[in-house]
């Protein structure tokens, strides 16, 4: 079996490594321009059109990433870029669940104890106990009810929240409240104090926090978004920080990466902000799912991962 592999700045030899442990008998190697040689697989992530065009005998492309926006939209765009008929997989959980967990656990709990309040108290030299925020006027809302979105409500209802999803359908979850579909949206964020985003970048999905969404959202609350910077609609986000209907917000993404140094995102007291870490891709895990999923279909199994073209995700 051949694999070729290309990322525009992960270490190529360390993940070759890997993925040969993994599976000894294939020939891996990292594609570079005009290599036309023969391949089963392919790893990749922002590959460029030259390596995949025409390569219809491929098994399986492996997007190095949860999600697949940016492949996808460059698909439109130029539709050699993925070759007609090969599956395209993407990386489930990998590591990546763990890490949005420690994200967002953290960061409800650094609303949920105040210490926005005590650090502007602190910036005033300010000794003042306040009132403690009740877990019952804490309700956690998820966008999103997938790998990621469920296991960080998984995490936020094992520390005593009260916890609701969305997805496109409903869930059973035994102890988080699932809603579904445009039609329940409303209910959703109605009473929401934390609103979590962790959905997928698709047509769907873009520019859904915005102020209809936001002005349903308990007074007060909170906005992390964890997935996409295209989701949030920042100017309704900065206007409802200004008029206190929002009280903070954390974001990881942004409709421009690397936030440009003008923004006024920068400099608003109440946004926390961090340069798309939430969740990075851990190599190991990765290769290891990864590998599995080629010995899977080899077998002529049907693995989890794959990406559903028509629905974006
Ligand atoms: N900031 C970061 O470092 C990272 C961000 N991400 C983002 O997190 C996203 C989610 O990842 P996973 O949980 O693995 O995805 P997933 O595909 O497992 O879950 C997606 C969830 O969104 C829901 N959904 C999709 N379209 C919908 C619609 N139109 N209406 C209602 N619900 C809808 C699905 O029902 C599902 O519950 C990724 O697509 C990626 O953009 C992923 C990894 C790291
Ligand atoms: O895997 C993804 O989709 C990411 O955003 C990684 O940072």
């Amino acid at each position: 079996m051949d694999i070729i592999f290309y990322h525009p700045t992960f270490d190529a030899n360390h993940w070759i490594s890997l993925l040969q442990r993994q599976l000894p008998e294939a020939r891996i190697r990292e594609w570079r321009s005009g290599d036309n040689g023969p391949a089963d697989y392919a790893l990749v992530w922002h590959p460029p059109v030259e390596m995949l065009r025409g390569r219809t005998g491929l098994k399986a492309v492996f997007a190095l990433g949860a999600g697949v926006d940016s492949i996808l939209s460059k698909l439109k765009k130029d539709p050699d870029l993925l070759p007609a008929g090969v599956p395209l997989f993407r990386l489930e959980d990998t590591g990546m669940a763990e890490q949005m967990q420690e994200y967002a656990v953290s960061q409800v709990l650094h609303w949920f104890r105040r210490f926005d309040d005590y650090q502007a108290l602190k910036l005033q030299a300010k000794w003042e106990p306040l009132a403690d925020y009740e877990r019952e006027d804490f309700t956690i809302g998820i966008l999103g009810a997938g790998v990621l979105g469920g296991k960080v409500a998984e995490s936020l209802v094992g520390w005593g929240f009260p916890v609701r999803c969305w997805s496109r359908s409903h869930k059973n979850y035994s102890r988080i409240k699932s809603f579904a579909g445009r039609e329940e949206l409303s209910a959703f964020a109605n009473n929401t104090r934390v609103l979590i985003n962790l959905l997928p970048n698709t047509p769907e999905t873009v520019g859904i926090i915005n102020s209809e969404l936001v002005n349903q959202l308990a007074d007060n609350a909170y906005v992390l978004n964890l997935a996409r910077g295209v989701h949030l609609v920042e100017d309704d986000l900065l206007t409802a920080l200004d008029s206190g209907k929002l009280k903070g917000a954390m974001l990881d993404v942004f409709s421009r990466e690397p936030l440009p140094a003008e923004s006024p995102l920068w400099r608003h007291p109440r946004v926390a902000i961090t340069p798309h870490v939430a969740a990075v891709t851990r190599p190991a895990q990765a290769v290891e799912f990864i590998s599995s999923t080629i010995i899977q279909l080899d077998k002529g199994q049907h693995p989890t991962g794959q990406v559903d073209l028509q629905r974006g995700y």
